[in-house]
């Protein structure tokens, strides 16, 4: 028998990718919602209640007020918003983040899928921590590059109407430091101090790559860049949708430049080392609307459901 599944935020940026991933299923059963109906708070609440798994693909706000409809203990909710990352009762969505954290998203029905930066960041970072070699108490920087849909409808369709290519250079935001991943990365990755994390939006759709900076002689005594490679290969040594690339490989650039975009319509994270004997960067790039988001959502799912990981999913 198929499962029940409701996108709820089906006509946004996130709920148009999912749909794109789940039409093509045969394992599944989607259930849709009138168009004209789609912010109905009785329709959707019908919709989510008769759901096996609902996708919230919503602004926080109505993520909140999806999730307080549902009362039917057997609807999985997986939310695409900020609303519940660190919250009590829900479970992070990133199958990769450590060992025993698959057990926990196929117990839950609560699962809150990741941030896009936040995913990237956390992959780069947290294997150094575990291994010993990054102090939890390091005063991290991370900087980010992202493709314009990272911010939904309104800034697609401002980019979309962008003329006169005012848009045509890259924006840095979230000058406030307070971006609103900054307590997912800190929370699972373990750190004392939040990053000092400063994201770019650039002239493209889709693709996004986080560079966190590193000072070899503030690492663990002795450590170099190959004890970073290794550390990160042995983590996700098994990790289907990890890919972690060897630092002389001349492919990792073109030209001496770095492809945002070489990620793009999959499920995978890229992790690369940059840098000489006294400063490295970890950079992890991955599509935003693929592994950070609408994939991830379906890899939830899919570890949720306890089918192959991997259904629907291109690594
Ligand atoms: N884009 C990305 O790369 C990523 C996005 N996310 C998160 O996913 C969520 C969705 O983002 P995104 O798809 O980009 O956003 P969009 O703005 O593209 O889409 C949001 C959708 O939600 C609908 N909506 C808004 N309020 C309600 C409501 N009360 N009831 C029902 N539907 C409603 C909108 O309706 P309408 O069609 O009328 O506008 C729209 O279709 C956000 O929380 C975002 O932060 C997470 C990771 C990456
Ligand atoms: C370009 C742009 O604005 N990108 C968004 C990130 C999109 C995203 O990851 O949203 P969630 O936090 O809901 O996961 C931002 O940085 O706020």
């Amino acid at each position: 028998m198929a499962f029940k599944v409701y996108v709820d935020g089906q006509e946004g940026t996130t709920g148009l990718r999912l749909f794109d991933y789940l039409e093509r299923r045969d394992d599944i059963e989607l259930l849709r919602i009138d168009s004209a109906l789609r912010k109905d708070p009785a329709e959707r609440a019908r919709l989510l209640n008769a759901a096996d798994v609902a996708f919230l693909c919503l602004p926080d706000a109505a993520s909140r007020e999806a999730a307080a409809m549902v009362d039917n203990p057997d609807t999985c909710l997986i939310d695409a918003s900020t609303a519940f990352r660190v919250a009590d009762g829900w479970v992070y969505g990133l199958p990769e983040l450590a060992p025993g954290q698959r057990e926990k998203i196929r117990a839950s029905k609560r699962i809150a899928n990741v941030g896009c930066h936040a995913s990237a960041f956390i992959l780069a970072v947290r294997p150094l921590v575990d291994a010993g070699l990054l102090p939890a108490d390091y005063p991290l920087t991370a900087t980010s590059i992202t493709g314009y849909s990272g911010g939904g409808k309104s800034m697609i369709a401002d980019y979309d109407a962008d003329a006169d290519g005012v848009l045509r250079a890259p924006r840095s935001y979230a000058l406030g430091l307070e971006h609103k991943h900054l307590p997912e990365m800190q929370r699972y990755v373990g750190l004392g101090l939040a990053p000092v994390f400063v994201p770019t939006v650039g002239p493209f759709l889709k693709g996004l790559a986080v560079t966190v900076p590193l000072h070899l002689s503030h690492l663990k005594a002795g450590t170099g860049a190959d004890d970073l490679y290794q550390a990160l290969r042995e983590r996700y040594a098994d990790e289907p949708f990890v890919r972690v690339h060897a630092p002389d490989d001349p492919a990792n650039l073109d030209g001496g430049f770095f492809d945002v975009q070489g990620s793009n319509d999959t499920n995978r994270v890229d992790l690369f080392l940059f840098g000489n004997g006294e400063r490295q960067c970890v950079v992890a790039r991955l599509d935003n609307l693929g592994k950070g988001a609408a994939g991830a959502a379906v890899q939830n799912m899919n570890v949720h459901l306890g089918v192959d990981e991997a259904t629907g999913l291109t690594a």
